[in-house]
């Protein structure tokens, strides 16, 4: 197991996370994003842009961006909040959370500036602990409130993964659920199709969800399961060809290569009380499928 810091060409530091079958993550501290997970044969299993800018203030396309303390427009915030957009630390004292045994493991912090406080005024601990084991990659967000007064805020990790081809790809777990969609003034649906599809920009959220949720790449043959706890919403994206376009730090046919998953605390704003401290948690692991759970379906193998 090892953990290595770097300075990237950008020249912005990052954590270098390997552990001994070959699989490897990089954790930028500008923002406390992941930018990178290759599992042991070196692919690369979160998207990046090619065109993503990493010149602080800009946010970085791709990889597992924190939106905190709010996310998307739900607010009154800059977009997704401020933490993707800082400099984070590296946290020497990340107690009380366990010992992360047999993994790669790098904890970090946001602690306020003075700035930060003027545009949210609520002293906070922003950690994030990432580990990375054999074909998994775990993310353990968790906020202190180290103010005097309650406060409240939504949260999202929200992970731009890769896909072959995202006409070819199914989500499953968040059928029959209800969802705002972002497209429609966040007006309330419920999901009626057996997964989810994708033929156009999709920008949703899921509410209430199942702690698993699986993203199927028919042509890699290869599934995520991500795994949740303490975030019970879920975001799903893709901005399709005219959204994409309209993104500066995006390639107009990047959109076919990537689905943003993420697991998120929207409709109810987490409440945390003076010295009290909220944890989630996400974990992605990959299983190679040689089917796709549709494929047995006559309806489906007819009509495609
Ligand atoms: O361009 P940004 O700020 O990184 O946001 C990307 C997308 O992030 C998603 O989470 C939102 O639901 C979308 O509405 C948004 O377009």
């Amino acid at each position: 197991m090892m953990v290595d810091l770097v300075r990237d060409s950008s020249g912005l530091e990052k954590v270098i996370l390997t552990e001994p079958r070959g699989s490897s993550a990089q954790v930028l501290l500008y923002g406390g994003q992941v930018i990178s997970w290759k599992n042991e044969r070196g692919e690369e299993l979160l998207f990046l842009s090619n065109k993503a800018l990493f010149k602080p203030p800009k946010a970085i396309r791709g990889g597992i961006p924190i939106c905190f303390p709010q996310f998307g427009s739900f607010g009154s915030l800059e977009q997704h909040g401020f933490a993707r957009n800082r400099l984070w630390a590296i946290d020497t004292c990340p107690s009380p959370l366990p010992a992360a045994n047999n993994t790669s493991t790098i904890d970090l912090i946001l602690i306020p500036t003075e700035e930060d406080l003027k545009i949210w005024s609520r002293s906070f601990e922003l950690r994030l602990r990432v580990s990375l084991g054999p074909g998994k990659l775990t993310l353990i967000p968790r906020v202190r409130n180290i103010d005097n007064k309650p406060f409240s805020f939504t949260f999202a990790l929200h992970t731009y993964l890769s896909v072959s081809d995202i006409s070819e790809v199914r989500v499953e777990g968040l059928e029959t659920l209800d969802y705002f969609d972002n497209l429609l003034q966040k007006e309330r649906f419920t999901e009626q199709a057996d997964a989810i599809t994708f033929d156009d920009e999709v920008d949703r959220v899921y509410l209430s969800t199942p702690t698993k949720i699986a993203v199927i790449d028919h042509e890699k043959k290869r599934t995520f399961e991500l795994r949740k706890e303490g975030l019970p919403d879920a975001v799903v994206w893709n901005p399709w060809d005219k959204k994409a376009k309209a993104i500066p730090d995006f390639g107009d046919e990047e959109y076919k290569q990537m689905v943003c998953i993420e697991a998120a605390a929207i409709e109810h704003p987490i409440m945390i009380r003076p010295r009290e401290e909220w944890k989630g948690r996400q974990e992605l692991s990959t299983v190679s499928s040689s089917y796709f759970s549709g494929q047995l379906d006559p309806l489906r193998v007819l009509h495609g």
